[in-house]
């Protein structure tokens, strides 16, 4: 007769969970970080405030951005002339607009991580999507499993204005669901469009430009699972996920935060942010590889941050003492993308990887971090099997 003991030692994996593939998108309108001011102003035909557009081009000089993707380009706009003015009821279209274009992108990310994972897209056997786009059910996340031809049976979970530590969020649960159920294979799909949150500015309300200068959109996926298949179909490990914890800074309730309003998203990040995270994150990493029993020195990993903005770069490798080139894949996306909230880290992997494979960074086991409202911490120890051969 089984046990329930016996039952839950048969249903777990044996290894550890392992990131097996990886995918990203963006859409194809761009703008060039130099001209964005201009372009913002003219398109959301606001150039009286002179004032908010000085302040826009200093935050774009030195965002450490030269190119952001929209979904939302001057055509679309155009037929939606009422999403520049932020008191115009416009929350019901942006929504509609959203919830296909979010699992659209997320499709496109997914089916570049199938591909490389060289397994058909119905031996996915759980979805996670994290996007901060939404407002309506079923959610992006049935889209996305039908626009892919997912099995039936497989086991989604949505989450829904994670914000920037949706991407780190959603890769600790494949993690989980990976070690937790023998055989499973867990597709993490971001998506981000900032189509919910773009409108003119408004006077007197310098905090709302903030937002406009440093976000992107983008797209990104990730299959995960444990125990990889090593004859027939060969699956080759990334990134093994040795340990991952979530903390919160308390207090910081009010620091970073989003609200759905009738005229569309409203973000407000306070200026306080990077100094927080700095003032946070070494007892975030000292827990987290204590526990593994793993003491280096910090140049001794390698460091996928979430390039939540210049500064927060800045910060982590001021605090961390790291060497030049270590924070380099989170510099690179953030210039090559912006900000793209959760789908971020995933991009920082990916570019990783990259870095990797070049030999262009060495290091064996390294730190994702992400960082929310919350204000959220995701950190996750990452063990990598994707190093450049001699
Ligand atoms: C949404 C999520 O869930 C998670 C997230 O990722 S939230 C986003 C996290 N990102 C951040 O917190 C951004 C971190 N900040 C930065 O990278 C930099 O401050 C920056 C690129 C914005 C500006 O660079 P800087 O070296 O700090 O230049 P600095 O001269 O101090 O600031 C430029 C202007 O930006 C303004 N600014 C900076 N941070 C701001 C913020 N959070 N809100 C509004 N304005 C801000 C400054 O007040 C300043 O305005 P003035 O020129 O009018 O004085």
């Amino acid at each position: 007769m089984a046990t329930v003991q016996k039952i839950r030692r048969e249903h777990r994996a044996d290894g550890p969970a392992a990131v097996l593939a990886i995918g990203t998108a963006n859409p194809e309108s761009f703008q060039l970080q130099d001209d964005y001011a201009d372009y913002y102003f003219r398109v959301t035909k606001s150039e009286h405030h002179a004032d908010l557009k000085d302040k826009l081009k200093r935050i774009c000089k030195k965002s450490g951005i030269e190119k952001r993707y929209a979904h939302l380009d001057e055509e679309l706009l155009g037929a939606h002339p009422d999403f520049i003015d932020r008191t115009l009821p416009t929350l019901d279209a942006r929504i509609e607009m959203a919830s296909a274009a979010v699992p659209a992108l997320a499709a496109s990310a997914a089916e570049k991580a199938i591909a490389e994972w060289n397994r058909p897209a119905s031996d996915i056997t759980h979805l996670v999507f994290s996007t901060y786009s939404g407002g309506k059910a079923p959610s992006a996340d049935l889209r996305l499993a039908s626009l892919l031809g997912l099995r039936p049976t497989v086991s989604r979970t949505i989450l829904s204005l994670n914000g920037c530590s949706g991407g780190g969020k959603a890769l600790q649960l494949a993690k989980e669901l990976a070690e937790n159920n023998r055989g499973a294979r867990v597709l993490v799909a971001c998506s981000e469009i900032t189509l919910l949150a773009f409108y003119g500015s408004l006077e007197g309300r310098l905090d709302t430009i903030f937002g406009q200068g440093i976000f992107g959109d983008g797209a990104s996926a990730a299959i995960v699972g444990a125990d990889p298949v090593v004859v027939g179909t060969i699956e080759r490990p990334l990134f093994e996920m040795a340990f991952a914890t979530q903390t919160t800074i308390p207090g910081t309730e009010d620091e970073i935060t989003m609200q759905l309003t009738k005229g569309g998203l409203d973000f407000h990040v306070s200026t306080r942010v990077p100094k927080l995270l700095k003032n946070n994150i070494e007892r975030c990493l000292i827990d987290a590889l204590e526990f593994l029993g793993v003491s280096p020195t910090w140049n001794d990993l390698f460091w996928a941050i979430h390039p939540g903005g210049r500064a927060i770069l800045d910060h982590v490798e001021d605090l961390l003492a790291l060497d030049d080139g270590k924070l380099a894949a989170s510099r690179r996306v953030l210039s090559e993308f912006g900000n793209m909230s959760g789908a971020t880290v995933i991009f920082v992997l990916d570019e990783m990887r990259r870095r990797m494979a070049r030999g262009e960074e060495v290091a064996e086991w390294g730190v994702m971090m992400a960082f929310g409202p919350g204000i959220t911490i995701e950190t996750m120890v990452l063990h990598a099997t994707c190093h450049h051969e001699n």
